[in-house]
């Protein structure tokens, strides 16, 4: 664990989590819908890292990222194409090959047990978002899911965590973001809600640079760091 966890607030009543990175390991599946769509226009296939590094900013930028890397840009029409069709089989993969990220289940239970309202806020669509979270029985300890079709922008933009906070009647700054990546750090920066970012997600860049409020190693670690915040309140 890394960073000062005096930042973070002394007794926040909310956490918003990422999906994608961070509570579920998504990118096998991803990448294999990303392979199918490729394989349906006779391109080669992308690798795990590859599909790895291009998810965060929701499913159209996914695609766009995946024919560039696939010497294949596309049009405007050829991307929205594209990005319903990828959308039709990834429908089919939500949890062939998709798992929780480490101490997921047991992050969750502990911190509903404590009385934190619980979010998800993800750039992934809203109804496969809610399938794969009810997948791993998390939906009954969830107050509110955001997914990136349900605001008009997307992280980076702030909008998905103050709905989700709207919803959860809490006010920013006594709320938590965890995620995985830069994309989660400029939506909490921008949202004013302080940011945890957790190792092993699918971020580009090295998380400790970004100027999170705190660093985990795992999702295990928040219970333990979230009691203390709130023993020294
Ligand atoms: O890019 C996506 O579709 C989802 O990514 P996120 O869950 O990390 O926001
Ligand atoms: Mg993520």
């Amino acid at each position: 664990m890394s960073a000062d966890t005096n930042k973070l607030p002394d007794a926040p009543r909310a956490i918003l989590f990422d999906l994608d990175g961070t509570l579920v390991d998504s990118a096998p599946d991803i990448a294999a819908s990303v392979n199918e769509l490729l394989a349906g226009r006779d391109l080669p296939p992308l690798s795990l890292a590859q599909v790895k590094s291009m998810i965060g900013n929701g499913l159209k930028k996914l695609v766009e990222r995946a024919f560039a890397a696939s010497q294949t840009p596309l049009t405007k029409a050829e991307l929205e194409d594209a990005s319903a069709e990828m959308a039709a089989i990834y429908r089919n993969h939500l949890t062939e090959l998709t798992e929780l990220m480490p101490g997921a289940q047991e992050t969750i239970a502990q911190l509903h047990v404590a009385g934190f309202a619980l979010g998800v806020v993800t750039n992934k669509p809203q109804v496969a978002t809610r399938q794969i979270l009810l997948h791993f029985g998390l939906t009954d300890r969830l107050g509110v899911i955001v997914g990136g079709d349900a605001v008009s922008h997307m992280k980076p933009a702030p909008d998905s965590l103050l709905l989700a906070l709207e919803r959860l009647g809490v006010e920013p700054a006594m709320a938590l973001m965890v995620g995985d990546s830069v994309t989660d750090f400029e939506a909490a920066r921008a949202a004013g809600v302080p940011v945890a970012l957790v190792r092993g997600g699918y971020s580009k860049v090295p998380i400790d640079d970004l100027g999170a409020d705190l660093v985990c190693e795992s999702l295990l670690d928040l219970p333990a760091i979230l009691r203390q915040r709130e023993n020294a309140a």
